[in-house]
């Protein structure tokens, strides 16, 4: 479905991210972990056609993503970058709708079903008591799950999220990435998100991909990814590291 070759991005003479290859497959769901400035971000910003490659290409579902007008990309990817959404004073029920729009033609209104669609993904995302409250008196948590929200009504094919747990408490933190993890399993979405938490990374990714100073360093399940040496090298620290009880997978210990 997503395919990078060779990609790079330099910035006044500084590059940022540099010749990363691999592919994501339909219906994954690929972590992108890794220390700050490793250029994660920047990478999520390619993918979702926001930035310009300096060099190589992203193909998704077979064209370069550069290739695609904002709008038809619009209809196949959600984008949550690491700002979230802009805090404009409309209500909860309308910056959720918005995400409706690139589903929509020219001058053509809002139908009832997607006003429908924005109300069943309210109450999937705990957001029903907000519907009608401003966007910008939220809390960042609640704003979060609004932005989630809305990219659950672009309906998208693939879903990019940068930091998604950033501002939520752990019980939304778990609630956030369990609704990503159903919608993965239940409608074959393919997702690629930022983490920087290595025990939320292992438990809802399939693949991680770790990266440091702009480079891939290694592509694997968390088993692979998640080892003392790695930490070590790429992290500058060595915790202890477990077996998560149940899943089967690496845990650290800080
Ligand atoms: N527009 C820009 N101009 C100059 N430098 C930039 C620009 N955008 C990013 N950088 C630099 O590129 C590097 C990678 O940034 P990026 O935000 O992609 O990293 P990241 O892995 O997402 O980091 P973090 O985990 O801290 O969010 C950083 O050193 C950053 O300062």
């Amino acid at each position: 479905m997503l395919d990078l070759q060779n990609v790079s991005k330099s910035i006044e003479g500084k590059t940022i991210v540099n010749d990363i290859t691999f592919s994501v497959q339909k219906g994954s769901c690929v972590g992108l972990i890794g220390p700050n400035g490793a250029g994660k971000s920047t990478l999520v910003k390619l993918v979702s056609a926001l930035e310009k490659p300096s060099g190589g290409s992203i193909q998704f579902i077979g064209k370069d993503v550069q290739d695609w007008t904002v709008k038809k990309l619009a209809r196949h990817i959600a984008v949550l970058t690491q700002g979230g959404l802009d805090p404009y004073p409309i209500t909860v029920f309308d910056a959720v709708l918005m995400g409706r729009y690139p589903h929509l033609g020219f001058f053509e209104r809002e139908s009832k079903s997607d006003y429908g669609q924005v109300d069943e993904v309210l109450n999937i995302t705990g957001l029903t008591d907000f519907r009608d409250q401003m966007l910008d008196t939220l809390s960042g948590g609640e704003k979060q799950r609004v932005a989630i929200a809305k990219a659950m009504v672009q309906q998208p094919q693939l879903l990019l999220l940068d930091e998604p747990t950033t501002f939520l408490d752990i019980g939304h933190q778990k609630h956030i990435l369990k609704l990503v993890k159903d919608w993965q399993k239940r409608d074959g979405l393919t997702v690629m998100m930022v983490l920087h938490d290595l025990n939320l990374a292992a438990q809802f990714c399939d693949e991680l991909v770790l990266m440091d100073e702009g480079q891939i360093v290694n592509i694997g399940t968390s088993r692979d990814i998640i080892t003392s040496e790695t930490l070590e090298k790429v992290y500058h620290t060595n915790p202890e590291i477990i077996q998560h009880p149940t899943l089967n997978i690496p845990q650290i210990l800080l």
